[in-house]
């Protein structure tokens, strides 16, 4: 298969655009030319007969005025005479005086132009020639005619030059018109030759565009229903590519995009097709390909090209992918069904940590479909009264008080019981529901959390987990005002928690988002801190509260993980921030956190995320005794 975007997908049968401007300006240019020619012959036959006609006419009046008197007298041989004269007029076969009983009284002509002996048969007569009459007068009377018969030999032979100079001019004209086609057929195929170009080229990376390698996907199937061969789509996905557009700008953005195209383009054999079909998402099409074992082995070539470190505009930075991996025809047989179970793949590779392969397996669809059966579902939850919050205790460190909580939803699915946050919050993520989702949670927590204390609890914290998504939707500052304000709670109680890769999805957006929640009084807190982008950068620019180690780190205490908590809890110090360490499950990790200094601890050990009665009752209830 060569990778020639511009006959990827070339119509059958479709005249090009400059081919048919040839023909089409040819046949043009002839029946112009036929018309105008035409109309002209015409109408310079009609000019040159009327300018014969015209001559004959004063050439008779001219017979008219001389013939008088040898009429009057009868005088025949100076008749004759006068009309002698008009041997030398042009195109001229015979001129006769009539008398005025209209009979023939002189006349010169040539042997076979002889006048009729009549007037009335001098006029009828009408062989191709000009004939014109005038009237003889003496003082008024009609005393004679006189009649000239004119030859249209000249008128003919004035004919045939006109129209040989016209073919000569209209000969030329067409070599013109022919050299300046040539020039502008030239142009336009040379245009038409780009614009096919450009219809099927992606311009940043000049890889064919997802138009292109579909078409090239759907001929390479054919081409293997026919041999009986395999071929394998592999989809590739960038894994942060967002967050480099984000942070470095769009040129440096491009500037990578070429590099990874160059980079999946090295990975592959040359007859092997690597389109670009989204912003961050490649296609492979491999064809033919052995068996599975290859697929999987180029999907894995190509993930290992994009893991090292790209140099782009003075920097580093790293474009690793998730790859999903679909076969033709064991895992679909037609070209639809290829691609959406090679997305299916792609999706589980990105759901199981990125930087990754997954080759599809029929079981993929089935969870595709409970996760879109879920997405359904959970649209009803919000409002059908399926959802709770959970409330996990927060604790000084060195003084083990109750200082807050953190909210976390649950969802009790009517037929499959419990459904775990972890599987449904990606979906309500995906799917643009988190933020109907993320408003219901932070107004009932803030509502369940400011009765506590106004039914004599301390004054807690209350944490609540936020997600990108809800960050870009405007109206989310005034959700937390009427949350704040239908509840009671003090915005100095409220503490939103986001995630590292949250923020560095759009850190200008962010930035604007967390000045206006500060401008409220309310507080923010980093999650899973570690985990993330880890630029330390942002602690200096984002105006957050608090770090939250997650609880990876928390879990290797104490026998290791001391020197990365070590480190933030000093980082923390150097910008005034506390320090919450989650995922405590063990007392001597609690104990090393003590005694190195953490603020607030929270875990498993300390209390499990709990109903609200169940919360209410443990901590609140012999303080509100
Ligand atoms: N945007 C929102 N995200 C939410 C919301 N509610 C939950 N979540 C996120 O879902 C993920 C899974 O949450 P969950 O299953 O509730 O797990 C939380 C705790 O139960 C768990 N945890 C707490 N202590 C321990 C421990 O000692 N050991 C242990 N193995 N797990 C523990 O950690 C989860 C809380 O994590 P974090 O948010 O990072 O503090 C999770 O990512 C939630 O964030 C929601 O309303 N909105």
């Amino acid at each position: 298969m060569k990778l020639l975007p511009s006959q990827a997908t070339a119509p059958k049968g479709r005249m090009p655009i400059a081919a048919a401007l040839r023909s089409g300006q040819l046949l043009a240019a002839v029946a112009a030319l036929v018309i105008a020619g035409a109309v002209l012959v015409a109408y310079q036959l009609l000019e040159i007969r009327q300018a014969l006609a015209d001559g004959a006419r004063v050439q008779a009046a001219i017979v008219a005025d001389s013939v008088t008197a040898p009429l009057m007298f009868g005088d025949r041989e100076s008749a004759q005479e006068t009309l002698r004269a008009f041997r030398y007029a042009q195109g001229l076969k015979a001129v006769g005086i009539y008398d005025q009983d209209g009979r023939r009284f002189a006349e010169f002509s040539y042997p076979d132009s002889r006048l009729p002996l009549t007037l009335q048969a001098a006029l009828g007569e009408r062989d191709g020639g000009i004939v014109v009459k005038d009237t003889v007068r003496y003082r008024g009377n009609v005393v004679g005619h006189t009649v000239l018969h004119v030859g249209t030999d000249r008128l003919r032979g004035a004919m045939l030059r006109y129209v040989g100079l016209l073919v000569v001019a209209s000969l030329g004209a067409m070599l013109v018109v022919a050299t300046l086609g040539r020039t502008t057929r030239a142009r336009v195929a040379a245009a038409e030759r780009k614009l096919d170009y450009m219809a099927h080229t992606d311009h940043v990376t000049q890889l064919p565009n997802r138009h292109a390698t579909y078409a090239r996907l759907e001929g390479a199937l054919e081409e293997a229903g026919v041999a009986g061969t395999q071929v394998a789509l592999l989809l590739v996905d960038l894994d942060n590519f967002k967050t480099v557009n984000d942070t470095a700008g769009h040129a440096a953005g491009d500037e990578l995009l070429k590099k990874v195209a160059a980079a999946l383009s090295g990975a592959v054999r040359t007859s092997d097709l690597v389109g670009r079909i989204g912003g961050d998402e490649f296609a492979i099409i491999v064809a033919p390909v052995p068996g599975r074992a290859s697929a999987v082995a180029i999907a894995d070539k190509v993930t290992q090209a994009l893991r090292h470190p790209f140099a782009v505009e003075g920097g580093e930075f790293f474009a690793t992918a998730s790859v999903g991996v679909c076969l033709y025809p064991d895992d679909a047989t037609t070209m639809s069904e290829l691609v959406s179970s090679a997305d299916t793949a792609l999706y589980h590779a990105k759901q199981s940590g990125r930087n990754r392969l997954a080759e599809f397996v029929p079981a993929m669809t089935a969870a595709t479909q409970r996760r879109a059966a879920l997405e359904r579902e959970l649209r009803r939850a919000i409002d059908g009264g399926q959802l709770a919050v959970h409330y996990q205790p927060q604790f000084d460190c060195a003084s083990g008080a109750l200082l807050g909580v953190e909210a976390l939803v649950r969802w009790r699915h009517p037929e499959h019981g419990p459904i775990s946050p972890a599987e449904f919050i990606p979906i309500a993520e995906e799917s643009g529901l988190i933020v109907e989702l993320g408003s219901w949670v932070l107004r009932h927590a803030c509502a369940e959390v400011a009765q506590w204390q106004r039914a004599g609890g301390p004054a807690l914290t209350l944490a609540v987990n936020m997600s990108a998504r809800q960050l870009r939707e405007p109206g989310f500052i005034e959700d937390v005002t009427r949350a704040l304000a239908s509840s009671g709670l003090a915005p100095g109680r409220l503490e939103l928690e986001l995630t590292e890769s949250v923020l560095m999805e759009d850190v200008a957006g962010a930035l604007a988002f967390m000045q206006s929640v500060r401008a409220l009084g309310v507080r923010l807190a980093i999650d899973d801190f570690g985990t993330g982008y880890s630029s330390l950068a942002y602690l200096q620019t984002f105006p957050i509260n608090q770090l939250k180690v997650d609880r990876s780190f928390v879990q290797l205490l104490p026998q290791r993980g001391e020197t990365i908590i070590h480190a933030v809890l000093a980082l923390a110090r150097g910008f005034g921030l506390t320090v919450v360490a989650e995922g405590v499950e063990e007392p001597r990790q609690l104990e090393w956190l003590r005694e190195a200094g953490c603020d607030v601890v929270q875990g498993y050990l300390l209390g499990m995320p709990m109903a609200a009665d169940a919360f209410r009752e443990r901590f609140l209830e012999p303080a509100t005794a």
